[in-house]
């Protein structure tokens, strides 16, 4: 049980975000339109801002990796972990990694959908925990999803309005 209070959250309402390094499996171009398509989901519901920055440190530093790749969470080959995030904070906080031993893919029926995985991972570094909700975004267990109708669940925008807010679209 975390009460809302005291649950990590980013107190600032422009969040910045930097992809360091990436996959062989997609395009430069697909992976960073991917993601710019995932925050605004998760940011046309609340009050808060993305910014891409291109070098130094950003709030959310987004990488590809395999096994050991810079912290204390190495990844474990293909299949199984597919991807962690750290919760809002400094340092780690907020950051989203994937692992590089799965088979990235965006659309096609083979491999890993990284559309539905970096919502779900994103969720984290906005501060959600996992639901129960088979159909929420961020159920611990990863299902494929068709891109082309692909949404954040209800559960998934209640538990982030419950964070943040909701974004008033006046
Ligand atoms: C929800 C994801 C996007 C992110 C989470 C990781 S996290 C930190 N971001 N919550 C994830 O990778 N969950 C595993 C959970 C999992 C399922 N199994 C496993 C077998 C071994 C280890 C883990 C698992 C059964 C076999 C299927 C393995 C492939 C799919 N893996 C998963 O669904
Ligand atoms: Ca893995
Ligand atoms: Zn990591
Ligand atoms: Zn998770």
């Amino acid at each position: 049980y975390s009460p809302l209070a005291n649950r990590a959250k980013w107190t600032s309402n422009v969040v910045t975000y930097r992809v360091v390094s990436h996959t062989q499996d997609l395009p430069l171009v697909v992976v960073n339109q991917l993601l710019a398509k995932v925050l605004k989901m998760w940011s046309d519901e609340i009050p808060l801002t993305f910014k891409n920055v291109s070098w130094g440190t950003a709030d959310i530093m987004i990488l590809f990796g395999r096994r050991s790749h810079g912290d204390a969470f190495p990844f474990d080959g293909p299949g199984n972990i597919l991807a962690h995030a750290f919760l809002p904070g400094r340092g780690f906080g907020g950051d989203a990694h994937f692992d590089d031993d799965e088979h990235w893919s965006y659309g096609s029926r083979r491999g890993v959908n990284l559309l539905s995985v970096a919502t779900h991972e994103i969720g984290h570094s906005l501060g959600l925990l996992h639901s129960s909700d088979p159909n929420a975004v961020m159920n611990p267990t990863y299902r494929d999803v068709d891109p082309k109708n692909f949404r954040l669940s209800q559960d998934d925008i209640n538990e982030i309005q419950k964070l943040y807010g909701k974004r008033n679209n006046s």
